[in-house]
């Protein structure tokens, strides 16, 4: 069989090839003459498929896209507080190199425009660190996160310095309002290093999939960042990834994102997916103009934006029906799939009904797939209630989905590996049924 995922790239790089609108980036001039007609993209997924089409091992600059990934490594470097204290998570509306701070705070007011970036550049690796090391530590995080070591192209690098007025004056603000304590000119050559990192479109995905895989490399398998940060950056890149152009993209794509001026683009879908497409010409926000393109077919195509209402999920509650009779009688709730707050819910109704003539009751979790923590509360809390009304709870768990399944305070659940094992306590005895 043909690989069917390649296919499907494949055809929609077609598609939007014949779209020559756009410029490359001007104002960094070895970025003025990479060519135009470069096209890629490839879709990392969280299990470590790489799927590609077109130009994918092409290398060009990071450039923005380095943003999330350092902000990624300067709250894991230093912890929320100090770094928030820095930089905002408000959506500016504001083009990516704009020249403002939050005026009462003098905070840039995200990490993703150039303000919050040369602040989060300085706030990478621990406290004290020499320029030098500073990038080395921007330079093992940003491979950590591709897995594979990546490397500075010296030329962009010196072509984007030649030319820094803009982040030159941008980080003297910001050592005016002591949001940079160093040396703005330092801090602007390690952020345009960190821009200069070059990378593909198969290492893009593989650094997105790492975003959607709770910050846990694919690739190397090692945590490259805690999950909670990457909650944070993912939720930062959806309000902010993409500049003044974020809540057009919030509507029509709905995938955390961020583009880069040399013309790459990611999206990171949590749980899912990284993807990532290259392509130099750029609109007016400084998106890269098919990459903007392939994201909204990629998007709609595969169903990924991320509000849109899963089809409805099977009904956690599968059936509730009572086996064998009078006081030997079992009441049944069997239940299904993924189990989260909602689904709790409807085993709580459910619940409800029981008649107190029904002593016994069992939980059955044999066809459930996981169950999130407050499902894991509230089921647990439905157990402690019966067993306070005077009934016998089992919990029938053969692959022990439940963690940890001691309802406290009063409550007592007997757990059992098959429903024949409730329904026939005797038998049960002989088994050896755990006790929770
Ligand atoms: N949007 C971008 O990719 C901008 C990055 C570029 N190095 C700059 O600071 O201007």
């Amino acid at each position: 069989m043909r690989p069917i995922i390649p296919d499907y790239l494949a055809e929609v790089l077609r598609d939007v090839e014949r779209d020559t609108s756009g410029e490359r980036a001007g104002y960094i001039p070895e970025l003025a003459t990479a060519d135009p007609e470069r096209l890629g993209a490839a879709f990392a997924m969280t299990g470590g498929e790489v799927y590609g089409a077109g130009d994918v091992d092409t290398e060009f600059t990071i450039q923005s896209i380095s943003k999330p990934f350092v902000y990624a490594l300067a709250l894991s470097d230093h912890g929320f507080d100090p770094v928030l204290a820095r930089v905002g998570v408000e959506p500016s509306g504001e083009a990516f190199n704009e020249i403002s701070l939050e005026s009462d705070t003098g905070r840039p007011r995200n990490p993703m425009i150039n303000a919050g970036a040369i602040t989060v550049h300085s706030l990478a690796g621990a406290d004290g660190l020499s320029p030098t090391a500073r990038v080395e530590r921007v330079l093992e995080g940003l491979s950590a996160f591709a897995g594979r070591p990546l490397r500075v192209d010296e030329a962009v690098c010196a072509s984007e310095m030649e030319h820094a007025h803009r982040n030159l004056a941008i980080a003297h603000m910001l050592r005016s309002h002591n949001i940079l304590t160093e040396d703005p000119r330092a801090v602007v050559d390690g952020y345009i290093r960190q821009c200069s990192v070059l990378v593909t479109v198969r290492d893009l995905a593989m650094m997105a999939a790492t975003l959607a895989n709770r910050g846990r490399s694919p690739l190397s398998g090692r945590q490259v960042v805690p999950e909670l940060v990457v909650r944070h950056v993912l939720s930062v890149m959806f309000s902010c990834g993409m500049y003044d152009a974020a809540g057009d993209w919030a509507t029509q794509v709905g995938i955390p994102a961020k583009s880069g001026v040399a013309g790459g683009l990611i999206g990171a879908l949590p749980g899912q997916i990284g993807i990532a497409t290259f392509s130099p010409r750029l609109d007016v926000h400084g998106n890269s103009v098919r990459g903007v393109s392939l994201f909204e077919r990629f998007s709609s195509d595969m169903g990924l934006h991320l509000m849109e209402i899963p089809a409805a999920a099977r009904a956690v509650v599968r059936s509730n029906h009572a086996v064998g009779s009078g006081t030997n009688m079992l009441r049944v709730l069997q239940l299904q799939g993924g189990v989260g707050f909602a689904g709790a819910e409807r085993v709580v109704q459910e619940a409800m009904t029981i008649a107190p003539a029904e002593v016994r009751v069992a939980l059955d979790l044999t066809r459930v797939n996981s169950i999130d923590d407050v499902a894991r509360r509230m089921l647990l809390e439905i157990a402690r209630r019966l067993t306070l009304d005077g009934h016998t709870v089992y919990l029938v768990d053969p692959e022990s989905v439940m963690p940890d399944p001691d309802p406290g305070d009063g409550g007592r659940v007997t757990i059992v590996d098959h429903v024949d094992d409730a329904a026939h306590p005797h038998a049960t005895a002989k088994k050896g049924g755990r006790s929770g």
